[in-house]
């Protein structure tokens, strides 16, 4: 597992959305081979979606051969609401996207059968190929979606009942009364969002710094089901500085020092960004240009390190790219 540490909000969401970027045009995707992407709702994706935007309406980017899945839905609560995340989705990233409306799956939480509407959308998923790159955002108690502590870590889309924390903490985007939160919601399970290729959890403030630690310090555990991420091979946390309140002062340096590491060994220093620097990973060609490099240098090498790693062996298909020296860079 990776995690990067930015000075904040902002740049937290600097690098994700640039991440995103650089997977998509890194993928080549065409009609026939799009790419799926997996979204969350909530305050931690918006910095991230707006520079999305941004890269759209830039002509950088485009979302015409991406679908994406929703992570999350409230049961009950009319599409139209201003606090669906049907709404929340279409009001702050896809109305200002080139997507195409049929690309865009989203859970119904005013299903007449809500267990079918569950197992429609995982054979959905199947039926797309999997998911590429699942972001996901958590709430303090470290839940990812709505997958409450004691969510089974094996738990697939599904119904259900929100923890009473999550009730409060939520209660914000309803005019703080707990009353107007709905009680039950749609989530993708756990397992649903480990099977995608890569995951991307960003996570930022303060008040998510103890379910940081325990995710990073402590064991895989279904009370803080963000801990899951542990077993992925290619899982990926961004956090702010703010948020590594409860780590390790020896964590945050580790992690720190294998960026570091990492941006040397990929960075502009080594490996002449200027040039073709994804060539080794076969999957893309692209060239950098100045003020991508001079800007986003470690998003580049972040990704082309992911992607030289997918690359590779069967040994290689691991996440440890900052700790190892590739074969391939010699
Ligand atoms: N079910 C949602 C999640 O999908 C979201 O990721 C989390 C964090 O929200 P925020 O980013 O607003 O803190 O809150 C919830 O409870």
């Amino acid at each position: 597992m990776r995690l990067v540490i930015r000075q904040d909000y902002d740049e937290v969401s600097d690098w994700v959305a640039h991440y995103i970027k650089e997977r998509i045009i890194q993928f080549q995707p065409s009609k026939d081979r799009p790419f799926v992407l997996g979204l969350p709702s909530g305050s931690s994706p918006l910095g991230c979606y707006q520079r999305l935007a941004k890269f759209c309406k830039a002509g950088q980017l485009s979302f015409k051969h991406v679908i994406t899945f929703s992570m999350d839905e409230y049961v009950g609560l009319p599409r139209e609401h201003s606090q669906s995340y049907y709404s929340f989705l279409w009001e702050h990233f896809f109305k200002h996207l080139d997507i195409i409306p049929e690309n865009i799956n989203q859970l119904d939480g005013n299903a007449a059968d809500l267990d079918e509407e569950c197992r429609r959308y995982e054979a959905a998923i199947v039926k797309v190929g999997g998911i590429e790159l699942f972001v996901g955002g958590i709430g303090p108690d470290g839940h990812i979606a709505f997958n409450e502590p004691g969510s089974s870590l094996t738990s697939r889309t599904r119904v259900k009942t929100l923890a009473y924390e999550t009730i409060i903490a939520n209660s914000r985007f309803f005019d703080g009364e707990v009353s107007k939160v709905p009680k039950l919601a749609l989530t993708v399970g756990v397992a649903t969002v480990m099977d995608a290729r890569e995951v991307c959890i960003i996570i930022v403030g303060a008040h998510k710094s103890v379910a940081l630690a325990k995710c990073v310090e402590e064991g895989v555990n279904h009370m803080c089901t963000v801990s899951a991420i542990q077993l992925h091979p290619k899982g990926l946390i961004v956090c702010d500085e703010d948020t590594t309140l409860e780590l390790h002062v020896k964590t945050v340096k580790y992690f720190k020092s294998i960026e570091h590491v990492h941006q040397s060994m990929i960075g502009t220093e080594n490996l002449s960004l200027q040039g073709q620097v994804l060539s080794t990973s076969g999957i893309a060609k692209r060239r950098y240009t100045q003020e991508e490099l001079d800007k986003g240098s470690s998003i580049a090498g972040a990704v082309a390190a992911s992607a030289a790693i997918c690359d590779g062996d069967a040994e290689d298909k691991t996440d440890d790219v900052d700790q190892r020296p590739s074969k391939k860079r010699k």
